[in-house]
């Protein structure tokens, strides 16, 4: 079992990563003080409800003398709306949950994010524990960033709400399809760009191990991933400054991803987002040439996609990275390489580069 704490100020918290951590969750809720007087809520989703995750975390907890109910969302980025929310809300409210209550998010980023503004949000705030379940979620489980989506603009309506504890099991991750694997390699693939060129080159000699989820290689990826965000998160709670890199990728790629009304995963979306992100820091001679197809070459080799769909028009593009969170005064804000594992935070991007690059990695 590996550990890593998360240092934000006054609210910090462990990263647990191993094994039959979710027939332990009871054990852990003991361990952090969460109480058996109040009634709980479990979110999770209709695919991971079916994966049988589900019933190790309800059998732990009612081994303990938890009590709590379970809300299921539809799984899919569609659930990421505040029509659902409304639901949750009913649902937590018809439990009962009172100050004292946790709500316990089990499954990917869709559940992590939705069930964290859920608790953010719910009588103006509870605790809430991530139990992520993909191989994305140890970027989405960590850092506090909870949100739902207007319909075309991802994670519009949030907060910065950190989870109390993030309680990993590398078991659940043996029942996710290639291509969820392949989507939080991207985000694992970003780590390793933005901070850590040794992660990458790893990443890069092990990507068929990690897709046959071999238990040692998984660890150590969660770890030294789950440490980077951590590490990051822990400097800039808020993103004020140097936690906008870990946008890398994502001024393009939740354009390409809301345009694409969800077709496209958040992994893969970002993934041609870094691609286009590193041609773009070519372009404006922030880094060697070579490193464009470095990137390129690393995402094929993960099976994600590179190019921009070609039925996306550039101007749909353009309108949709203005109002992107990083940018200010209608101006694009990218997160562009300098380096192997290392970035910068370019603001007043001109268009045109932008428009360059989006004609030559479109199709
Ligand atoms: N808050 C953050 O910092 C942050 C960071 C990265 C991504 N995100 C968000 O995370 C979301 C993407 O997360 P995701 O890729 O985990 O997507 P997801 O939650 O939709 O999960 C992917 C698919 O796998 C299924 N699934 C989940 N766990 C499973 C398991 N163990 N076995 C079988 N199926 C399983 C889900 O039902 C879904 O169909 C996006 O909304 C993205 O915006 C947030
Ligand atoms: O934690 C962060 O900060 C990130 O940017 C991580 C991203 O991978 C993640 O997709 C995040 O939800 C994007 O945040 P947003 O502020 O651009 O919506
Ligand atoms: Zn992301």
């Amino acid at each position: 079992m590996v550990r890593e704490r998360v240092d934000v100020a006054g609210h910090p918290y462990e990263i647990v990563i191993g094994p039959a951590v979710l027939a332990r969750t009871g054990t852990f809720l003991q361990e952090l003080g969460v109480t058996c007087s109040s009634k709980h809520l479990i979110v999770t989703d209709t695919n991971v409800e079916r994966t049988g995750h589900l019933e190790k975390v309800t059998s732990s907890l009612t081994e303990l003398g938890y009590t709590y109910d379970v809300h299921v969302i539809p799984a899919g980025e569609e659930s990421k709306s505040l029509a659902r929310a409304g639901e949750a809300f009913e649902a937590a409210y018809r439990a009962g949950l009172d100050r004292r209550s946790v709500v316990l998010a089990l499954g990917g980023g869709v559940v992590g994010d939705f069930a964290g503004f859920i608790a953010a949000t719910y009588m103006r705030g509870v605790d809430f524990v991530q139990l992520p379940t993909t191989l994305l979620a140890h970027d989405s489980a960590v850092g506090g960033k909870v949100a739902v989506n207007l319909p075309h603009a991802k994670n519009m309506i949030g907060a910065f709400h950190q989870p109390l504890a993030v309680l990993y099991d590398t078991d659940a991750l043996k029942t996710l399809p290639v291509r969820e694997l392949r989507s939080g390699l991207a985000e694992a693939i970003k780590h390793g760009l933005i901070r850590d060129a040794e992660l990458f080159a790893w990443i890069m000699e092990r990507v068929e191990a990690i897709l046959r989820v071999e238990d040692d290689v998984m660890s150590e990826l969660l770890a030294r991933s789950c440490r980077i965000k951590a590490e990051v998160v822990s400097a800039d709670e808020r993103e004020n400054g140097v936690r906008a890199i870990l946008n890398f990728g994502h001024t393009l790629g939740h354009a390409v991803e809301s345009l694409m009304e969800y077709e496209y995963t958040h992994g893969e979306s970002v993934a041609i987002g870094m691609v286009a992100a590193a041609d773009l820091s070519v372009q404006l001679g922030l880094c060697a040439p070579e490193l464009s197809s470095v990137v390129e070459q690393a995402v094929a080799k993960a099976g994600l996609p590179t190019r921009i769909p070609a039925q996306l028009s550039t101007e749909d593009l353009l309108a949709a990275m203005r109002q992107d969170k990083k940018a200010t005064g209608g101006t694009l804000t990218f997160v562009l390489l300098t380096g192997i594992g290392r970035v910068d935070i370019v603001k007043q991007v001109p268009e045109d580069a932008v428009r360059e690059v989006i004609a030559r990695r479109k199709g």
